[in-house]
């Protein structure tokens, strides 16, 4: 068996609405929605092993934490786990008082009574109901025509309301979900969610929550945004109603479906903490708030500490997050591609404190959610200049000149070019000190040089350079004149060796404050009529930086001719 060649014979388009005036095109989503997390109920029910009680507690409490004051605690009926977690929240005091729990029951009468008994005792309980209206479910599974579904609910929805007057110390509040809402047709779902609202008797002052699940996902999210305007259109009570949505991800549009359906009139959102759920997921209630978030709306959830979180949620889901999940992944602020890094470190060197978020390829600020910029620039063999001159800069305080950036980015290359691999930070570094010989150097200096004022702008430099290092047996005497240290520097190496040496082009700057400060100099030379290099010097002195960055671009000239530059015409 393999792939259809028309797949229409096989699978149904899904059906659209008619809906020509439709609003929620035009909607702005201003504030945030009402969050119901059912990591507890529906993702726990998803899972290879569902959590056990250590683990749930943990997790409700992070749920807490993070601010969530509506939390879907379990299927009180399932099982005796579910059972006696609810349990141990109400008995132990677990609650914040600005939390209500909610626990879910099919219609089916010994399971609503076992879901009361759940519950007795708690402040405040949302009792969630369900049961299939979907055609085949009425058909294959339930064996009940429409008129039996609206009875199967308002029976059970009756049933709630007996049990809650039993229970009056609990503030209650009754929820109704058609199951499969998105595969019911849209006269059926209006048709049985009316009867349960007159049965409760909704009103402003005693609201129900509606809640229209696409239990699986099945059509785009346009057309579930038109059901859900529909529904919000022409339900009745509707201002009794918290109109609710539960989306699944099976085409991978939950997202989307959740913010185009609180666009078409839901008040409150169900989902779960990065997505997990039944198959592909519950709608990830993280990705919903911080989308709001990034257009400037506040979600009332904290994701301050998002990795702290999300190592809680594969914890107790004892399931990975993806690399690449949005706001959470390990790679989602790295960006590898030189391009890329260079527009990212030119916009965090435009901006200025207070000014709007306008990074590019970053679309929130990684420190909002805890993490910091370390892993924004990672460099492998797609990235250039400019990520390597971002590490440099961040990590050790360098700002390369821009022709040096493109000189040392051949270097990298080169190293990337021999092993294929990721270069960090300090990689990176320790190729740079070894390209411009940065240790060597400090060595080259046999003895300090000695500078002496020749009056008219003039000095005079004395200095000797160890032989080894010079490429002879006996030290190199140094000496020579110019209108300051570096050009008499320049002189008397050029006088010595023989080769004429010319200063391009000079940077400095220094690198840290105080006592601690060091000075780092880039000089761009011209050695003996060959192609532009840099050399590159740090020192506590800025003239000993310049003197040690003309030996440093000497020496690259003379020992390492394959590093100078071959990119004059591209620059
Ligand atoms: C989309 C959702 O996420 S809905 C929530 C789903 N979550 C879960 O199912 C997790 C917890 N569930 C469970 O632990 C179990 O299903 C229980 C304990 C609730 C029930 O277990 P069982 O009584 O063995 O039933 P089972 O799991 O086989 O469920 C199917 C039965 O329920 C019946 N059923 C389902 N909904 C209803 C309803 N509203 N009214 C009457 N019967 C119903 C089905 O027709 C089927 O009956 P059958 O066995 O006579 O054919
Ligand atoms: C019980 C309902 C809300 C559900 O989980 C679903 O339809 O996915």
């Amino acid at each position: 068996m393999s792939m259809l060649e028309n797949p229409a014979v096989k699978y149904r388009a899904a059906a659209t609405v008619r809906l020509p005036d439709r609003r929620w095109p035009d909607a702005v989503i201003d504030r945030a929605p009402i969050w119901l997390s059912t990591d507890l109920r529906d993702g726990n029910q998803a899972l290879i092993e569902p959590m056990d009680v250590q683990r749930k507690l943990r997790l409700f409490e992070t749920l807490v934490r993070v601010g969530f004051k509506e939390i879907e605690v379990g299927f009180p009926s399932a099982s005796q786990a579910d059972f006696d977690f609810v349990r141990t929240l109400i008995e132990e005091r677990l609650i914040p008082d600005d939390v209500t729990i909610q626990v879910l029951t099919p219609a089916r009468a010994h399971l609503i009574e076992r879901t009361f008994e759940s519950v007795q005792g708690a402040r405040q309980v949302i009792v969630h109901l369900y049961n299939a209206t979907a055609p085949v479910m009425r058909r294959v599974v339930l064996g009940l025509d429409v008129a039996g579904i609206i009875d199967l609910a308002t029976s059970h929805a009756r049933l709630l309301a007996e049990h809650a007057a039993r229970q009056s110390g609990t503030r209650w509040t009754f929820q109704y979900s058609p199951e499969m809402f998105s595969d019911t047709e849209l006269e059926v779902s209006l048709q049985v969610v009316d009867a349960v609202t007159a049965v409760w008797n909704a009103r402003p002052e005693q609201r129900c929550i509606i809640n229209l699940p696409s239990t699986v996902e099945h059509c785009t999210a346009n057309v579930f945004a038109d059901m859900v305007e529909w529904m919000h259109r022409h339900i009745a009570r509707r201002d009794g109603v918290v109109l609710c949505v539960h989306p699944h991800n099976d085409r991978g549009t939950g997202t989307a479906a959740a913010e185009l359906a609180i666009m078409a009139g839901a008040d409150r959102v169900e989902g779960c903490l990065f997505g997990n759920g039944e198959r592909t997921g519950n709608l990830d209630l993280v990705n919903v708030a911080l989308n709001l978030y990034t257009q400037g709306v506040a979600p009332g959830l904290d994701f301050s500490d998002i990795d702290e979180l999300r190592r809680t949620v594969e914890y107790c889901n004892q399931l990975p997050v993806h690399p690449r999940h949005p706001y959470v992944g390990d790679l989602v602020y790295t960006s590898f591609s030189g391009s890329h890094q260079d527009a990212i470190k030119k916009a965090f060197a435009a901006r200025r404190e207070g000014d709007a978020w306008e990074i590019p390829y970053l679309p929130i600020d990684p420190k909002d959610l805890g993490r910091s910029y370390e892993a924004v620039i990672r460099v492998n063999s797609q990235s250039g200049k400019g990520g390597i001159s971002y590490l440099l800069e961040t990590e050790y305080g360098l700002e390369l000149p821009r022709r040096l950036q493109i000189e040392f980015s051949q270097v990298v290359q080169a190293v990337m070019d021999d092993s294929g691999k990721e270069l960090n930070a300090s990689d990176i570094w320790a190729i740079f000190g070894r390209e411009y010989g940065l240790g060597r150097v400090d060595d080259a200096i046999a003895q300090p040089p000695c500078i002496t004022d020749r009056g008219h702008g003039q000095v005079e430099l004395q200095a000797s350079l160890d032989g080894a290092w010079a490429g002879g047996p006996a030290p190199l005497l140094l000496d020579g004149i110019g209108n300051g240290p570096v050009d008499a520097f320049v002189d008397a190496l050029s006088k010595a060796t023989g080769d004429a040496i010319q200063v391009l082009d000079y940077h400095e700057h220094s690198i840290g404050a105080g006592a601690q400060a060091r000075a780092a100099a880039y000089l761009e030379l011209r050695v003996g009529g060959g192609a532009s290099l840099f050399g590159v010097g740090i020192d506590a002195n800025i003239a000993t930086a310049s003197i040690k960055a003309v030996l440093s671009g000497w020496h690259r000239a003379a020992c390492s001719p394959s590093t100078v530059n071959q990119q004059d015409a591209t620059v």
